[in-house]
């Protein structure tokens, strides 16, 4: 059954082949593979025959090219080469291709440290021109039709490699492939199934751009003689005959080098075509920026779940002992003691997580708040064992679903973590692989994780689909993601964390890019699988609002670090923190004046590359004191669950920094 991708595909290229320029590109190709056919068959022996008394004649109408030194007629020759100088064309370019694969993937396969040795190797052979790459390995494979074809092969290797590091580096960023990893699939498959298909389409353009430079190079290769050896003959080898009749019978040269120009153009033009009707601008737009080539070399060090390195030493001012303690260890689905996340940066190292503590308790709903940048996501990632290589996940304890993730785990942990944790992400447009349907990515964890057969696996991504409310769940299971609208998008994102039977769900942003509509649908079904099947649930929101509606308690994060946790309930009336309270401030209400601007919290957050002495908020804090800027405040408990991190929490605040009363007055 033909899908409307299918069609909107098909049309495309029709489309495409309907232009002047398609139309030229197709009468090109097919006479050119007519050509390579059925010219051998017919002209083979007319081509080869020896003609003693008529040697290094011009042009005639019986020799329309003329004839060579042995009386060969040099347009029959010419035709009969299109077979050999194609072949070694298309020959050179699988080589070429299937090498790019191998070097253009093992990134992603074999982790940062092998990855990053191929990504540098890749890019030295790149910096050689391919052609001088060509003449080196012609002289180490040896001459000869076979050897041309290994050196231009392998000539053309480092450039399909890197672009395929670029392709695989922007594809393994999404969601989807994320998601694979949450629920445990091995790198190899996500390779297979999740990466490959989606770099297909360009990877196929400028393979059949790579094809007519492949011709090129062998026209130059047999020219220098090192290519086709007579008896047998290509373009190549014709044009470096022809050349040394050039003053006798210019055309001898003109017929070859004409063929291998049409060719090379043919292919070109099918390039630019293919590139249009699957919706590249140019086959230029496949250049790597310099952005691309450093999420290139970031590829490299995509391999998978990051063991967390051993225990850390504690930081006293932010580890609050006390913040488990209340719950029964078995009761607990998340345990995170001082956890700190890392990355290497241009001036040194930076450390937007730094030292972050708290549980997560069966069935409870956990809200984390902050701007932009606070640490929110890196704290769920190093949670879900998302983040790569270059990360440095640090923490005294990072027990996840039972399994202490600071120790190397195996395949067990894999399994166990697959079914049991569920991760929903914010962009519904990224979450799903576009070229898999939707019922079978679902069906990919059960068939994956409970070894479900293909039938049995398709019924219970149905099933589930039901359960997240996807009105005609088997028609709809038959669909890409693009037929999908974002808001079914992402129930069958949760619906694909449902396939398993999971303990707890993450759910990074999962109402930002939806619309407002839909926001509420999204947030009431994660609230029904909660109470359904006493799920824990982590919210992460830079919406007050939303934390406070579904959650039970909420983090509020400033600057890498938890500033204060609070049961949801208490956000507007009992917030102690000066920043949770500006937060909730800036939510408007029922009773905000609207004919006033609304509350805002004045200054930046912080960079995490400069964090300030002392206490981070310092800056933008009404309350601040010079201890404030000097010592940063510990994470400290109340007696009740209720932590906070200041040296003035609770005091009044009356006015901001811009003059205007803030809403919240302390408790
Ligand atoms: N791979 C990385 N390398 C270096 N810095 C990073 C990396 N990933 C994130 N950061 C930085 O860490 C900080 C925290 O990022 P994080 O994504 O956790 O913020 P967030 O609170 O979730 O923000 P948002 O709500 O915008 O997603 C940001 O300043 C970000 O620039």
């Amino acid at each position: 059954m033909s899908t409307v991708a299918d069609r909107v595909s098909a049309s495309r290229w029709a489309g495409v082949v309907r232009t002047p320029l398609g139309l030229a590109t197709m009468a090109l190709t097919v006479a050119m593979l007519v050509l390579a056919v059925v010219a051998p068959m017919l002209w083979a022996d007319a081509a080869s025959a020896i003609d003693t008394g008529d040697i290094l004649a011009g042009p005639s109408a019986e020799h329309w090219a003329g004839t060579d030194n042995l009386g060969r007629d040099i347009a029959l020759r010419t035709l009969v080469a299109t077979r050999l100088s194609i072949g070694l064309a298309l020959g050179a370019t699988a080589i070429a291709v299937a090498m790019g694969l191998v070097l253009g993937t093992a990134p992603l396969l074999l982790g940062r440290r092998a990855g990053r040795t191929v990504v540098a190797a890749v890019n030295i052979a790149v910096a050689f021109p391919s052609l001088l790459l060509a003449l080196f390995f012609a002289v180490v494979f040896g001459v000869g039709a076979t050897g041309a074809v290994l050196a231009v092969g392998f000539a053309g290797a480092p450039s399909f490699a890197r672009l395929v590091q670029t392709l695989v580096a922007g594809v393994a960023a999404h969601d989807y492939v994320s998601a694979a990893r949450v629920a445990g699939v091995g790198e190899l498959r996500i390779l297979v199934r999740h990466v490959l298909p989606n770099i297909a389409e360009p990877l196929i353009v400028n393979a059949t751009i790579g094809a007519g430079s492949a011709l090129l190079a062998f026209a130059g290769l047999s020219f220098l003689g090192l290519g086709v050896q007579a008896p047998a003959y290509d373009w190549g080898r014709l044009l470096f005959e022809g050349v040394g009749s050039l003053y006798v019978n210019p055309v001898a040269a003109f017929a070859p080098g004409a063929a291998v120009l049409l060719a090379g153009l043919a292919l070109n033009l099918l390039g630019e075509s293919a590139a249009k009707a699957v919706g590249l601008a140019s086959p230029g737009d496949l250049a790597l920026s310099p952005r691309r080539r450093r999420a290139a070399t970031a590829a490299a060090t995509v391999t998978g779940p990051t063991p967390a390195p051993g225990p850390a030493e504690p930081d006293p001012r932010t580890t609050d002992a006390d913040s488990t303690d209340t719950a029964e260890p078995e009761d607990l689905v998340l345990d995170v003691r001082d956890l700190h996340v890392g990355f290497p940066g241009r001036d040194g190292d930076v450390e937007p997580v730094r030292g972050v503590t708290f549980a997560v308790r069966r069935g409870e709903a956990v809200g984390i708040v902050g701007e932009s940048g606070s640490g929110k996501s890196l704290t769920a990632l190093a949670v879900a064992q998302l983040l790569d290589d270059l990360a440095d996940v640090r923490a005294e304890r990072l027990d996840v679903l039972g399994e202490d993730l600071t120790v190397p785990g195996g395949q067990e942990r894999r399994h166990h973590l697959g079914t049991s944790l569920a991760m929903v992400f914010q962009d519904p447009m990224s979450s799903f692989n576009p070229t898999t349907r939707i019922g079978a990515q679902l069906a990919e964890v059960a068939r994956h994780h409970q070894g479900m057969g293909r039938r049995e696996a398709m019924d219970r991504a149905v099933d589930r689909l039901d359960a997240v409310r996807i009105e005609d769940a088997e028609r709809r299971a038959r669909q890409h993601p693009h037929e999908f609208s974002g808001g079914m998008r992402q129930r069958a994102m949760i619906g694909m964390g449902l396939m398993g039977s999971p303990s707890l769900v993450i759910a990074d942003e999962p109402t930002t890019a939806l619309d407002v509509t839909v926001q509420q649908q999204v947030l009431d079904l994660l609230q029904a699988i909660r109470r359904a099947d006493d799920v824990a649930l982590v919210l992460i929101s830079h919406d007050v609002t939303v934390v406070g509606e579904v959650c039970d308690r909420v983090l509020v994060m400033y600057a890498g670090r938890i500033v204060e946790d609070l049961a949801a309930a208490e956000l507007t009336t009992a917030a102690r923190h000066p920043y949770t309270r500006a937060l909730v401030a800036a939510v408007p209400t029922m009773e905000t004046d609207l004919d006033r601007p609304l509350t805002v919290i004045p200054g930046r957050p912080v960079d995490p590359a400069d964090v300030p002495v002392g206490c981070a908020y310092a800056a933008r804090c009404p309350l601040a004191s010079d201890r404030c800027r000097a010592e940063d405040p510990p994470l400290a408990g109340d007696g009740t669950a209720h932590r906070v991190a200041c040296w003035h929490a609770g005091e009044p605040i009356d006015i901001d920094r811009g003059g205007r009363p803030l809403a919240v007055e302390a408790t």
